[in-house]
């Protein structure tokens, strides 16, 4: 037997957060399913799925508060359980974090910075890195949601986490709350520090992530790049005409493209119905028909996460 095969296996401080098999059942409820995917380091990764869909249950497990009932979920390769100084390591803010509202937002730090392990040096620093530092001084019970939400972003950073587990941070947040939210965790992800992200509307996060883990009824329905997803975009254009060989002559222009359906009715990849409609005028081609085939990130997203046509929405056991 070789060395490799008797050595432990090494305590991984890599930031990847590994999810194996993982299955949580509530009573006839599989709230998750047999869920695979790894997240890595310096990405920020969307965690999507519909409502139900067994996100939050999923960074529950991953972050010690449920028992699965099968498989595993580990940071860097340990159960969150099993990290000394957990909040050194990883950084979560599961649902809205209710604040004491007659408190400070510094002060509200400063109860915390104990815990964690962190002086007060570091709740201004904080503070500082999610736009408070201005207003630090004023009771959180006077604070936006917007505001709220930043305050709740510092004090998960407080411990100075390599890994960030949010659960749909960007709730509640106007566009401009939003942006900032996104300008934060590219940062953030730029340093090198793991970012994971849930929601439940991939357009929310579009424009902030790196990857995509897409679940639905608690399974995996996809995990690749954004790009990736993007490449599942497409566009095209069904035409209809009564003169089958006028439709022909002004669709050979587009070759293999072309599938023909039946005389005088094909459809054409990659061709916008803009595109197609006015090559048939210039040659002066009647239409009955001119439909676009186009299938968008969001439309994609919605037919991938979309219950099985025998299930009603909503009901899963
Ligand atoms: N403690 C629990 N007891 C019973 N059922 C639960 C419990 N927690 C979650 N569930 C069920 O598990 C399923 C997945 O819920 P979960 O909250 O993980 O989904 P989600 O993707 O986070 O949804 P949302 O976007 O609405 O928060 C749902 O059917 C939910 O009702």
């Amino acid at each position: 037997m070789s060395f490799a095969d008797t050595a432990p296996a090494p305590a991984r401080d890599d930031g990847v957060i590994a999810v194996h098999g993982l299955t949580k059942t509530f009573g006839p409820v599989r709230a998750v399913d047999d869920l695979t995917f790894e997240v890595r380091p310096g990405r920020v990764t969307g965690f999507l799925g519909p409502n139900g869909a067994g996100k939050t249950t999923t960074l529950r497990a991953l972050l010690g508060l449920v028992r699965p009932t099968a498989g595993t979920a580990t940071i860097g390769g340990r159960r969150y359980t099993e990290i000394p100084r957990p909040q050194r390591v990883v950084g979560a803010a599961l649902e809205a974090a209710s604040f004491h509202p007659g408190r400070t937002a510094r002060d509200h730090l400063r109860v915390y910075a104990p815990q964690v392990g962190v002086d007060d040096a570091r709740c201004d620093e904080v503070l500082g890195l999610v736009g408070l530092a201005d207003v630090a001084g004023r009771r959180v019970g006077g604070y936006s949601l917007g505001m709220r939400q930043r305050l709740g972003l510092a004090t998960t950073l407080l411990g100075d986490p390599r890994v960030l587990v949010l659960d749909e941070p960007a709730n509640g947040l106007d566009p401009e709350g939003i942006r900032w939210l996104r300008d934060l965790l590219r940062f953030l992800a730029g340093e090198g520090r793991t970012v994971l992200v849930s929601s439940h509307v991939l357009s929310e996060v579009q424009q902030t992530v790196d990857d995509v883990v897409i679940i639905a009824r608690g399974r995996l329905v996809h995990a690749s790049s954004l790009a990736g997803l993007a490449a599942l975009e497409r566009t095209g254009t069904r035409l209809r005409s009564p003169d089958p060989d006028g439709l022909d002559r002004v669709t050979g222009r587009w070759g293999a493209a072309v599938r023909r359906l039946a005389p005088g009715a094909v459809e054409v990849d990659g061709v916008e119905p803009a595109e197609a409609g006015r090559a048939a005028f210039d040659a002066g081609l009647e239409l009955h028909e001119l439909a676009s085939l186009s299938v968008g990130l969001e439309e994609i997203f919605l037919r991938l996460t979309a219950p099985p046509a025998d299930e009603p929405a909503g009901v899963r056991s």
